[in-house]
């Protein structure tokens, strides 16, 4: 994919505004567009100093999520990238702006979901996961956090942050990534290759959640998290899953298999009974 890399000053094209939110090597800020008004928002990310250095990314690293989004785009359901900056210190992604804040928080708000409400997200998320698999990419780190509402209090949702996604090559095994402890399928833990079937195991742990309000794996500490996920260790409390269907629930057990080859494809999923009524016709396959 052929990037256009913009190197002349970004704030001769962009009027720099508020914080959105912040990662470890990344800014996200608001900003609009000198020429159209329009607004964005844009993810500053620092570049290693050198080899050795211990602060930012490699180059090659972010690029590799502009690449991956150029590919993906459009979707209505992924973050669409608008331009790509680059100075001495950092690379600059200006992205389509979604002012309805994270399904994290919209679900901390609700704590639980109606079936209806989390089977509408759920699909959409699928949707987006669709069109990343169909062109082997995987996300890595799907989560709460990282799905977004396009408006307050409307359910258009858009999947964001592929900092460590990874476009998969035939024959050649990805391991090196680790997404966030909680959402990890087993295969990661143990430092095996990464397939599309990672993601759906997550997506697993997001239904459970968005039904729930509960964390199916979560421990007290990390190592306990891991070993609950490698052992699969989950149940459905009645505490929390008392009204929730066993169409549901069997759409969660389909991902919640250790073997990845076993698992559930989104495919499964979409044409699963407890997603495929909700399903547009236009959209079936
Ligand atoms: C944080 O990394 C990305 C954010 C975005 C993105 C795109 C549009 C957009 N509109 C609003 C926001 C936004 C608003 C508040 C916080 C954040 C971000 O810092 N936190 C998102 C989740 N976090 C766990 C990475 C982002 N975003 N973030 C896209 C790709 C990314 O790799």
């Amino acid at each position: 994919m052929v990037l256009n890399i913009i190197t002349e000053d970004f704030e001769n094209f962009y009027d720099i505004q508020d914080d959105l939110g912040s990662g470890q090597f990344a800014v996200v800020k608001r900003v609009r567009e000198l020429n159209t008004g329009h607004e964005f928002a844009a993810k500053f990310v620092r570049k290693k100093k050198c080899v050795a250095g211990r602060r930012g990314l490699k180059r090659e690293e972010i690029l590799r999520e502009a690449d991956i989004l150029s590919e993906l785009a459009p979707h209505r359901n992924i973050i669409t990238l608008h331009d790509i900056f680059e100075n001495k210190h950092e690379i600059i992604l200006v992205l389509e702006l979604v002012g309805g804040g994270e399904l994290f928080h919209y679900i901390a708000e609700k704590d639980t979901l109606s079936e209806e409400e989390a089977a509408k997200f759920i699909l959409q998320i699928l949707e987006g996961v669709h069109h990343m698999h169909e062109k082997n990419i995987v996300h890595l780190d799907l989560k709460p956090e990282n799905v977004m509402l396009l408006e307050k209090n409307k359910t258009q949702i858009k999947i964001i942050d592929f900092g460590i996604s990874r476009k998969l090559q035939p024959n050649e095994p990805t391991k090196e990534t680790f997404g966030t402890p909680e959402f990890v399928a087993p295969e990661v833990i143990a430092f095996e290759p990464v397939t599309l079937a990672t993601d759906m195991w997550s997506i697993g742990v997001i239904t459970y959640i968005l039904l729930s309000g509960a964390s199916p794996f979560l421990g007290n500490t990390n190592q306990e998290t891991f070993n609950n996920i490698t052992q699969v260790d989950y149940r459905f409390d009645e505490e929390f899953f008392a009204n929730t269907s066993d169409l549901a629930k069997d759409f969660i057990q389909q991902l919640f298999v250790k073997n990845p080859r076993q698992r559930a494809t989104v495919v499964d999923c979409l044409n699963h009974p407890w997603i495929k009524p909700r399903r547009r016709k236009d959209e079936e396959e």
